[in-house]
């Protein structure tokens, strides 16, 4: 089956020609228990500054996408996640300008500690529809699933 792409910011001229590599990235929903999920922004200095989005960021060589996430995740924002815990759930690639993502997103619900943002981003727990802007092209997929999974039918 053919791979879907979201092209973002097509106005935009791209890095690096037709044939760049795909960047590996692990991004985590977290759900507290009254269903809502978080959502944090990019910090300063990161391409998309100040876009909401879902934490998580690239793999590292020889990394598992559950590795990298919990790494990513404690690095981030302080937590402990258990690579077990992390349930893979939807992949998207991305067009950007910057680069060519392809996102493994996860769902997950159980962690250790306090949330502390580590980088200087903001973070809200929010639930469908959600308030904060703007949403990072790349996020905006799983608002979409997350909308299909919470309707009868
Ligand atoms: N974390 C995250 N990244 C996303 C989402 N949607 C989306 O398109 N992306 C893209 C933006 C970036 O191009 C890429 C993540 O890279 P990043 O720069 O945030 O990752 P990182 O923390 O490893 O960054 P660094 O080591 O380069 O500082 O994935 C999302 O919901 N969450």
């Amino acid at each position: 089956m053919k791979e879907s792409l979201i092209k973002a910011d097509t106005h935009l001229p791209r890095a690096e020609g037709a044939d760049r590599p795909v960047v590996e990235v692990g991004v985590g929903v977290l759900f507290r228990p009254d269903g809502s999920f978080l959502l944090t922004s990019r910090p300063p200095g990161k391409v998309y500054e100040g876009y909401w989005e879902f934490p998580g960021g690239k793999l590292e060589a020889g990394e598992t996408v559950e590795h990298a996430l919990a790494r990513e995740l404690h690095e981030e924002l302080g937590i402990q996640v258990d690579p077990g815990a992390i349930i893979l759930w939807r992949e998207q690639l991305v067009d950007y300008p910057h680069a060519l993502v392809r996102l493994h997103f996860c769902k997950l619900t159980v962690w250790q500690g306090e949330l502390s943002m580590r980088e200087g981003q903001s973070f809200v727990w929010e639930s469908l529809p959600v308030k904060v802007e703007p949403v990072l092209p790349g996020a905006i997929p799983v608002l979409r699933w997350l909308e299909e999974e919470s309707s009868p039918g």
